[in-house]
């Protein structure tokens, strides 16, 4: 377990986290955001590389105990880089400069927090500095800092062009005053009107990868050692970078052996589904074996799969590269988008992989979502992401994590498996409902702050009164969340409104009651004695 854990904190030391929220603020983030996606320090980036090569040697190397760890590895510095200590809005900024010469001079709004050695003493210089950088300051706060009384923070919101802004923090950075000085956005701070996606095009701006799983960079990830994987999932996951809304999803050949890892954990599941699955995720899988899509000599093609949803509930898939921040991924739900993996588990771990593959989206997610209620049900939690807060979104991805992911339910008294790393996944399916591990019941405000981790099978599941009752629960649960605005999915424009005009109400509502008056009608007519 000690292993194990300093393996969960090497990943986090290396994950990389962006999401839709980080352009806040910036023009930028019209354009497209999948270099935004692949950026890392190349410090960082580099580091990381010469360290895990070394562990890749290592575990070609049968001779070596394949467990490094990383952490006692001193960070290599690599001369003559620059932007090591860039923050990402930093790099965002830089990207959006080279953009051109008007992009260059357009007013930036933007916020800096510094730590000030000297009190107010240094503030007076900062200040100056600004002013020379024909900046101007819209607003300031200081407090003494909480750890050292003797220094100060100071958040400054300033406004000038993006080159001096750049060249402020650049001077700062250099000047003995400071501590340290970071630039954010500003709509980070001020989270009355937050950016987030309003029309399924705005997906393509919303596929930020954690790239704490990849094979290339997660020294446990079974594909790690293994070259001719890492190129293929390589080559798959730049269809997905190139994917824009609207295109259709690319085929995708498999191989003789992506079909039969495929083949071997489907027909795994389909000898436990009868003992182990919720009868909702049965009653579709049927449909799709009838439909000739799920067989197991044939990996189905994310394309046929999406049209099968939109004719059951309207979902829809997009190819993703990876594993997406869960701000990202949460987002896509809204649009009734499900964002799916295209590649597939290395062959030597079918009962289980730490990143999701297609194997995981297809056997895991599909089914629920061409169910109705399931359908609806995950665009809400879409929905609720949209917007919120960060630590909203964590207990959100969390309760996702425990339901959608690793849900257990009871079915007339018998614990039944409804999540979809469970379905997808035979090896942690026959652990959930073995004996091992603790069970515990399923209560949103609870299970939003377990902690857990992703790479090996839980050690702690939630189970559910019954699959209704998870919904409802969790239903109630999400509308309690303290977004000060309610959205709505407009179907006939797809897109998403905020609910903040009185006008905009009436007019909803005055559809709705157009729509049940029909429904009451067809109730009238059916009761009517003709009808019989
Ligand atoms: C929201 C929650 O974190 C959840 O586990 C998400 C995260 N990102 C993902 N990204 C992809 N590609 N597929 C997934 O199933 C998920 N699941
Ligand atoms: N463990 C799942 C895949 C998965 C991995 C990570 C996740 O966050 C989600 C799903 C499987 O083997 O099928
Ligand atoms: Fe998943």
């Amino acid at each position: 377990m000690a292993a194990v854990a300093a393996a969960q904190k090497n990943r986090e030391m290396f994950a990389i986290k962006k999401s839709y929220s980080i352009e806040n603020g910036y023009p930028a983030r019209r354009r497209s955001l999948v270099d935004d996606a692949r950026f890392e320090t190349l410090v960082v980036k580099q580091t990381k590389q010469s360290v895990l090569d070394e562990a890749r040697l290592r575990a070609n190397d049968s001779s070596v105990d394949p467990e490094i760890d990383i952490e006692d590895k001193p960070a290599q510095k690599i001369d003559g880089e620059d932007d090591s200590g860039l923050t990402e809005e930093e790099v965002v900024l830089s990207n959006a400069i080279a953009e051109g010469p008007d992009a260059e001079k357009a007013l930036q709004r933007a916020a800096l927090i510094l730590r000030l050695r000297e009190g107010m003493n240094s503030l007076s210089r900062v200040l100056k500095s600004i002013e020379k950088h024909q900046g101007a300051v819209c607003h300031l706060e200081t407090r003494p800092n909480q750890s050292d009384n003797n220094q100060l923070d100071a958040l400054v919101k300033v406004e000038m062009t993006r080159v001096s802004l750049l060249q402020l923090i650049k001077s700062l950075r250099q000047s003995s005053s400071l501590e340290h000085c970071t630039l954010i956005g500003e709509d980070n701070i001020s989270a009355k009107n937050p950016w987030f996606p309003r029309h399924a095009s705005d997906l393509d701006n919303c596929n930020h990868l954690m790239t704490k799983y990849e094979p290339d960079l997660d020294m446990n990830h079974p594909g790690f050692a293994d070259k001719e994987y890492r190129a293929r999932r390589k080559e798959i996951a730049e269809i997905a970078f190139a994917y824009k809304y609207g295109d259709p999803i690319p085929y995708i050949q498999y191989t003789e052996t992506e079909t039969k890892t495929w083949g071997s954990v489907f027909n795994t599941v389909l000898e436990l589904m009868p003992k182990h699955a919720c009868s909702e995720y049965c009653r579709v899988f049927k449909m799709l074996q009838e439909e000739d899509i799920f067989t197991p000599d044939r990996i189905p093609q994310l394309e046929e799969m999406s049209n099968f949803l939109k004719r059951h509930t309207g979902f829809s898939l997009r190819p993703a590269a990876g594993l997406l921040t869960a701000r990202d991924f949460l987002a896509s739900l809204a649009f009734r988008i499900f964002q799916s993996t295209q590649y597939v588990r290395h062959k030597n771990t079918p009962y289980h992989t730490p990143e999701p593959d297609c194997i995981h989206e297809l056997l895991g997610h599909m089914p629920l979502l061409a169910d109705p209620s399931f359908a609806q049900f995950s665009q809400e939690i879409g929905l609720a992401s949209l917007g919120a807060s960060d630590a909203e979104i964590e207990k959100l991805s969390t309760v996702y994590w425990f339901t959608v992911e690793f849900g257990l339910c009871k079915e007339s008294g018998v614990v039944k498996a409804y999540g979809a790393g469970l379905l997808s996944a035979y090896g942690e399916l026959l652990h959930a409902l073995s004996d091992k591990p603790e069970l515990r019941p399923f209560e949103p405000a609870v299970t939003a702050v377990q902690p857990y981790q992703d790479q090996e099978y839980q050690p702690i599941y939630f189970v559910a009164e019954s699959f209704d009752d998870m919904k409802d629960k969790f239903r109630r649960w999400v509308s309690a969340m303290s977004r000060p605005f309610e959205v709505r999915f407009n179907p006939h424009t797809g897109r998403v409104e905020v609910l903040d005009s009185v006008e905009k109400l009436e007019t909803l509502v005055h559809q709705l009651n157009t729509e049940v008056l029909h429904l009451s009608n067809a109730i009238n007519k059916m009761k009517a004695p003709s009808y019989q």
